[in-house]
């Protein structure tokens, strides 16, 4: 299997994320990247290939222009202001008052995002729109022909909405990859994602379309981030109803439990019956994850990844979440593996 890889990941690097109260080293560092690439290299996965050049076109298929530009130029803004640490929300709409663009930029920073936690800094306009081109290389390898090719996207992009910002996420690569197969004819499109955490900015993006599938296995968001979506009555609206899929698991859920829902996200798409898969993969289900809650081990990612070939579909993989920066290759690969067929 092939995989995308840009080195520009690494122009991310934000030194800070405010957890229990604290500006902590980020979860969402680059070693992470660079750890599946090793073990990519070290198993012989197949060719690494840097990312082509799609410009915004794509990624404003599924993002609003004003955010795009907003991303653009947010840390410019920021350090115009005089600004001292790197550049972080904190004041949002709260209920009953008013959902509009301000010009301040501490404004204009809780109007795109729904989440305090990710901060942005100088480069982060830069990986991010890299971590789009390797997933729109990967989405084009599949279009022209190969079975699956794996997108080593960092910084990931499910929990972006078309213009919030949140969950160390900017682009949803997913959701721009599923939008390329539409603009390329593909009539219709399943995205399954098995990160730890609800694929919220996925689901909301096309929670009103019947063209394209979400599915999200996830940690019960009564007690998990994202908090405020994800729940299992959210099943679609208008045209998208019956199109989303949520299926929530509590604290502790080992494989042999959270397979079950697997072989019912499964089900739902031999019946939608896509002309291609995106996996939202993010290995943060893993046993020893230090911000989640499920005990998946190491060799369950290849009976997934073999779960998953058998729908038999063209398949694109986006890389999303997984901290455990030392299980973190081992953990991505052995999907990629177990879809290949590997024991
Ligand atoms: N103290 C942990 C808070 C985590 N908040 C964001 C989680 C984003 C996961 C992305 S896959
Ligand atoms: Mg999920
Ligand atoms: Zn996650």
């Amino acid at each position: 299997m092939k995989t995308v890889f840009s080195p520009l990941h690494s122009r991310r690097q934000v030194k800070t994320e405010l957890d229990g109260g604290l500006l902590i080293e980020p979860h969402e560092k680059p070693s992470r990247a660079e750890t599946i690439l090793a073990r990519v290299k070290d198993q012989a996965l197949g060719d690494v290939l840097e990312p082509e050049e799609f410009g915004l076109g794509p990624v404003q298929r599924v993002h609003t222009a004003d955010y795009v530009a907003f991303l653009e130029t947010c840390w410019q803004d920021w350090l115009a202001e005089g600004k001292p640490g790197e550049a972080i929300p904190a004041v949002w709409a709260g209920r009953g008052m008013r959902h509009r663009v301000p010009k301040d930029i501490d404004g204009r920073l809780g109007y795109y995002s729904f989440a305090a936690e990710t901060s942005i800094s100088e480069g982060t306009w830069e990986a991010a729109r890299a971590s789009a081109n390797v997933a729109l290389t990967a989405q084009k390898l599949v279009a022209e022909g190969e079975r699956a090719a794996f997108a080593l996207c960092r910084p990931p992009g499910h929990h972006a909405h078309a213009d919030l910002f949140g969950g160390y996420c900017f682009f949803n690569n997913a959701a721009i990859a599923a939008q390329a197969f539409r603009d390329q004819g593909y009539s219709r499109v399943a995205v399954l994602d098995v990160d730890f955490h609800h694929g919220n900015g996925t689901q909301a993006i096309f929670y009103h379309r019947a063209d394209v599938l979400t599915i999200s296995l996830h940690g019960d968001p009564d007690l998990v981030f994202p908090h405020f979506l994800g729940f299992e009555d959210e099943t679609g609206e208008g045209d998208g109803e019956g199109y989303n899929l949520n299926l929530t698991f509590p604290p502790g859920t080992p494989y042999h439990v959270w397979s079950q829902g697997l072989e019912t996200a499964c089900q739902r798409i031999g019946e939608f019956q896509p002309d291609a898969l995106i996996v939202a993969l993010g290995v943060d289900t893993f046993e020893d994850d230090p911000i989640s809650f499920f005990k998946l081990a190491s060799g369950d990612y290849l009976t997934l990844g073999r779960r998953l070939e058998q729908l038999g579909l063209p398949t694109v993989f986006t890389m999303e979440g997984g901290y455990d920066v030392d299980a973190i290759g081992v953990n991505a690969v052995n999907v990629m593996q177990g879809f290949e067929g590997k024991a």
